[in-house]
C-alpha cells in the first residue's frame, strides 16, 4: 500500500501516474483528503484502484457511525478506526457500513481497528498516554475488542504480526505501517521492519509512505521493494 500524503491532488495524481500499471492499493489519508476531499478519492476508483481511505476515525458512536456511512458511500475498499473510542463506537462504525449498503450497491469496505501507532514507542505510551506494560501486549488486547466488535483486522506495527495472528487467527487482516527498507531513514516512525522482515512474520499488507513518495524515482524504489519480496 502506497500512502499518498501530500498536500495536493496536483502532487499525488503525478505520483499515481508515477506507478501506472504496478498493482499496488493506494493510501489516501487526512492530509489529501482534508485539501482533496472525496473527488480524489473518487477519482481513484474511477481508474479501478484498491483505495484505504486512512482517517482514523475516533468519536462518539453516532458520530463515528455517519462517518463509516459516508466513507462506504465512496465507495472505498478499506477504512480504518482508533480501537481507543472502544467496542461500541466500533459497532457503530460496521452499523455506519451496514446502512450504507443498503441505499447503494458498492462493495463492503474492510473496516480495521488501529492498535497503537506505529510511532508510539513503549516509554510514550506507558508514560505519556498512560498504558501500562508492553506495547505487544496493548496491540493484542486491542486486536480482541476489535475483533469481538466484528471489525476484519487491525493497523499495527509488524512486530506485533505473530502474537496477532496466534490470537485472532490467520484470517484477521494485518496491515502493518512502520515499513523501512534496510538503511532507510526512520523519521517519526518507532516500531519498524524491513518489507522482507515484514512479510516474513506473516503480515497481509505493508504500508509505505516516504521510502517511496520521497525517493529520486518513486517508480523505481516501489519496483525495488516488490522485487526484494517476491517468491516470499
Ligand atoms: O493507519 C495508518 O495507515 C498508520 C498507522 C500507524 O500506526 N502508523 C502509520 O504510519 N500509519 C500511516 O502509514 C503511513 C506511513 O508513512 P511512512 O512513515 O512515510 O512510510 C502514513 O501515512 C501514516 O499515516
Amino acid at each position: 500500500m502506497v500512502a499518498l500524503d501530500y498536500a495536493e491532488a496536483k502532487q499525488a495524481d503525478s505520483l499515481v501516474r508515477s506507478l501506472e500499471g504496478i498493482p499496488c492499493y493506494l493510501k489516501v489519508g487526512m492530509q489529501l483528503f482534508y485539501s482533496a476531499g472525496p473527488a480524489f478519492v473518487q477519482m481513484l476508483k474511477e481508474k479501478g484502484y484498491n483505495v484505504f481511505l486512512d482517517l482514523k476515525m475516533h468519536d462518539i458512536p453516532n458520530t463515528v457511525k455517519g462517518g463509516a456511512e459516508s466513507i462506504t458511500k465512496l465507495g472505498v475498499d478499506m477504512f480504518n478506526v482508533h480501537v481507543a473510542g472502544g467496542k461500541q463506537m466500533m459497532e457503530a462504525a460496521m452499523e455506519g457500513v451496514d446502512k450504507a449498503l443498503q441505499a447503494t450497491s458498492g462493495p463492503k469496505p474492510i473496516v480495521i481497528g488501529v492498535t497503537q501507532l506505529t510511532s508510539t514507542s513503549q516509554a510514550v505510551m506507558n508514560e505519556e498516554i498512560g498504558i501500562e506494560g508492553t506495547v505487544e501486549d496493548a496491540v493484542i488486547r486491542y486486536a480482541r475488542l476489535t475483533q469481538a466488535a466484528g471489525l476484519q483486522g487491525v493497523v499495527a506495527s509488524p512486530l506485533e504480526v505473530v502474537r496477532l495472528k496466534e490470537t485472532c487467527g490467520s484470517g484477521f487482516v494485518t496491515v502493518t505501517p512502520g515499513i523501512r527498507p534496510a538503511g532507510a531513514d526512520i523519521g517519526d516512525q518507532s516500531r519498524v521492519m524491513t518489507p522482507v522482515q515484514a512479510f516474513a512474520q506473516g503480515t497481509d499488507y505493508i504500508v509505505i509512505g516516504r521510502p517511496i513518495t520521497a525517493a529520486p524515482d518513486p517508480r523505481a524504489a516501489l519496483e525495488a521493494i516488490i522485487a526484494s519480496v517476491e517468491g516470499l
